[in-house]
Order: C-alpha cells, then sequence, then structure tokens
C-alpha cells in the first residue's frame, strides 16, 4: 500500500462500540505512515482513569462535555484519529475533524455489534438512563450517516480487509 495522499492527512474514523474504530485505525495508520490517536486513550489520561469509570462516575451529560473538551483540542495532525462512538453528538467535534480531512464511518448491524460488545462486558457506552444497545443503534445511525464522508461496511471481512477497504475507498 503506498503512503497516504498528502492532501487527506488526517483521516477520523467514527461508528458504534464495536465497530473496530480503534482495532482497524491502528491498522491504517501502520499501513498509511500516519500517526494514530485513539480520542478514548486521551480522554482517559487527561483524566487518569479508564473509560468505564468515568462514565459510571460522571455519567453520561458529563462524560459527552468531557470528550467534547478533548476532542476540540486533541492534535489532528497527519494522524488516523478513531473516536469513541458518542463523538457524533457534538456538532463542533464533526465539524473540526472534517476540516482535518475525511471522516469515515465504519458500518455494522446490529447483532454483530451486540456480539462484539457482549464478549467485553466491561466496555463503556454512554447511554440515557434506560436505552438499550439497539435504542442507541437507532438514535445513532442518522448522525454516523450526517457526518460520514465515505461509510465502509465493518462486518463482514477482518480488520485488516476493512483498513484495506477505507484506504481504496480514499478520495
Ligand atoms: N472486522 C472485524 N472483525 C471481527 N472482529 C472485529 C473486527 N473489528 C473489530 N473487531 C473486534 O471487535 C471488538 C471491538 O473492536 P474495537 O476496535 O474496540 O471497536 P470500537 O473502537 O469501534 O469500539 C474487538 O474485540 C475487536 O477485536
Ligand atoms: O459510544 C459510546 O458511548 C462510547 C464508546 C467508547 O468508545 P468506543 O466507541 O471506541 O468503544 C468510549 O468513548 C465511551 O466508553 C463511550
Ligand atoms: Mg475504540
Amino acid at each position: 500500500m503506498p503512503p497516504i495522499d498528502r492532501s487527506h492527512r488526517t483521516i477520523s474514523l467514527i461508528g458504534m462500540p464495536g465497530a473496530g474504530k480503534s482495532t482497524v485505525g491502528v491498522i491504517l495508520a501502520k499501513r498509511t505512515g500516519l500517526a494514530f490517536t485513539d480520542t478514548d486513550l486521551a480522554i482517559q489520561v487527561r483524566e487518569g482513569e479508564i473509560l468505564q469509570d468515568i462514565v459510571d462516575r460522571v455519567g453520561n451529560p458529563r462524560f459527552r462535555e468531557i470528550e467534547e473538551t478533548v476532542l476540540l483540542e486533541v492534535p489532528l495532525d497527519d494522524a488516523v484519529v478513531s473516536t469513541g462512538g458518542s463523538v457524533i453528538y457534538s456538532d463542533a467535534v464533526m465539524q473540526r475533524l472534517r476540516t482535518a480531512g475525511p471522516v469515515v464511518f465504519l458500518e455494522a448491524d446490529l447483532a454483530t455489534l451486540e456480539e462484539r460488545v457482549a464478549a467485553n462486558p466491561l466496555r463503556g457506552i454512554a447511554r440515557g438512563e434506560g436505552q438499550s444497545y439497539a435504542d442507541v443503534y437507532a438514535e445513532r445511525c442518522p448522525l454516523y450517516q450526517r457526518y460520514a464522508d465515505i461509510t465502509v461496511d465493518a462486518t463482514a471481512g477482518s480488520a485488516d480487509a476493512v483498513a484495506d477497504a477505507i484506504f481504496r475507498a480514499l478520495p
């Protein structure tokens, strides 16, 4: 795979928890020579706590404020940026990401996502009181679609195959 076109230096990955943003992002970074940023790790380092504990301690609305603050500050130069699934609730953040380069939606079906998330029950999801994963999926899908420059299928195929599909879809 050749080095990334310099006019598309920052590639942001969005999608539901379990879509593979973190897994695919680092593969894409290795293959393109771009840096890699997982914004969840930036949040964890800033707060000195792991994601699930932050979400449990501060609750959903406050977590989204913290996430927005971090994502408005995180450097975006020459990087693949794997975001957290709730990033699409901030229009300001999404405009910032889109200005930096293409935003890629990792689209996956509900059953696959639920299976992946269930395999790690400690994964944090910032959701409203009483909301199921399916409710969150239904609420967010239109937002992922709204902000996506590119949509790739993240259900079928390995994480490597998804990274390849993103690379091929870059303009
Ligand atoms: N294309 C894929 N096929 C199968 N499993 C995958 C794929 N992409 C990611 N996974 C697995 O799904 C889980 C969630 O992946 P992760 O990258 O953490 O997703 P996200 O960052 O979008 O929440 C991990 O266990 C990962 O190994
Ligand atoms: O979608 C969400 O509500 C969240 C997704 C997580 O990241 P991943 O999408 O990488 O799992 C993390 O940001 C946080 O626990 C909240
Ligand atoms: Mg992730």
